[in-house]
């Protein structure tokens, strides 16, 4: 198995505030002068975060939020305008050169158009950052054949990048980025340009480095499928801020803020019937029945729950859809249900203290 090498340089203030962070935002902020001489533009304001080591985080935002400038600050891209970025221990606002270097060696990045260079070969391109570093010919050698073999292109050594797949480019991507042994990996939108198998098959050769290399992973996206496929902890941005953040499954089973729950639409849940939703009002009406999405942490959980309302407020419950997902590698289930009016307040309740969730979603006859 490859070894990390240990990094040591430690200068942050106050660092030991959470011995497992490898990556710290502390109150980051990012601006940006106006070309022309006017207002400084915020791309990022008041960023509190912190990413575990052995973690796989997901930040995800629509475009021009600032996801590409937050990561860009963990590899010293870009230096916060205010607070703190802290990596493995060094304050990136407060770095020099030779921080600076020692800094890029432990972060590996990787891309949405890969950033290969077409006039090498896959064996040369993840040779590139070892040569860079002056490490010998016999030394390199020892360390790209393995890394290769890790991503699962040995046979393809000697292709050059257009001779290869976007999958095969992106692997190639991948094993340059490890060349230099990293402790963090950032990923830049990797899985952006390919097929949705393609996708999981890379998706799922960054969960094999995170848990055999004990790699950090921090990634940038804007698909809830990605975060939903891989990450264990999750952050949304929007307009520059952190709106929400928490480990996966509870940011998608109790998503607080609007802009989550829009990238939550279609990637968790079930899609009603046609013959309900074209009856749906928004406002209740005489006779209608509520149309209540329950959100549940298990395959059986609704079970009792349905039975318990039905006995209880003596009414019928019916079910309209249902789904069980995955999220995190937990079973994370949807079930919209019709029910009467009258019964609605105290299901609602009943839902709430057995520890579920409930969210009307209309009204029909
Ligand atoms: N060097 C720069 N100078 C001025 N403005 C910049 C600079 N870099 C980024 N910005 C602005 O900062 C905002 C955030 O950009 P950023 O690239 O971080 O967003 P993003 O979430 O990664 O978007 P996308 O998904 O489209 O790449 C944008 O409005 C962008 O125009």
């Amino acid at each position: 198995m490859l070894q990390l090498s240990p990094h040591s340089d430690r200068d942050a203030p106050g660092g030991s505030a959470d011995d497992a962070a490898i990556v710290r935002f502390a109150s980051a902020g990012k601006r940006f002068a106006a070309p022309d001489g006017g207002a400084e533009f915020v791309a990022l304001e008041d960023i509190d975060l912190t990413v575990s080591e052995g973690s796989i985080t997901g930040i995800i935002g629509r475009s021009g939020a600032g996801k590409s400038t937050l990561i860009r600050m963990v590899n010293g891209l870009e230096r916060p305008s205010s607070g703190h970025v802290i990596v493995d221990g060094i304050d990136v606002a407060a770095m020099d050169e030779r921080k600076m270097r020692t800094l890029r060696r432990s972060v590996g990045m990787i891309f949405q158009h890969f950033n290969l260079l077409s006039a090498r070969t896959a064996y040369a391109n993840v040779a590139l950052p070892l040569e860079i570093a002056g490490v010998s010919k016999a030394e390199i050698a020892k360390r790209v054949t393995p890394l290769l073999e890790l991503v699962g292109i040995a046979d393809k050594r000697d292709r050059y990048p257009a001779e290869m797949s976007g999958g095969q480019k992106q692997r190639v991507g991948i094993a340059r980025a490890l060349a230099t042994n990293p402790k963090v990996l950032l990923s830049d939108e990797a899985t952006s340009a390919l097929d949705p198998e393609t996708t999981r098959s890379v998706l799922a050769l960054l969960k094999q480095v995170n848990r055999e290399l004990g790699l950090t992973v921090l990634l940038i996206t804007h698909e809830m499928q990605v975060v939903r496929e891989i990450a264990d902890h999750v952050a949304v941005l929007d307009r520059g801020r952190i709106v929400e953040k928490g480990d996966t499954y509870s940011v998608f089973a109790r998503p607080q803020h609007p802009v989550t729950r829009t990238f939550l639409e279609g990637v968790t849940g079930v899609r009603l019937p046609a013959f309900v939703t074209e009856k749906m009002t928004s406002e209740p009406e005489p006779d209608a029945e509520a149309v209540v999405k329950i959100v549940f942490t298990g395959p059986t959980a609704t079970d009792p729950i349905l039975a318990e309302i039905g006995k209880t407020l003596a009414t019928d419950v019916n079910i309209l859809a249902g789904a069980v997902d995955e999220i995190a590698g937990k079973p994370f289930g949807t079930l919209v249900v019709a029910l009467d009016q009258a019964a609605l307040a105290p299901a609602q309740a009943l839902i709430e203290e057995r520890g579920l969730t409930s969210e009307v979603l209309g009204y029909v006859r």
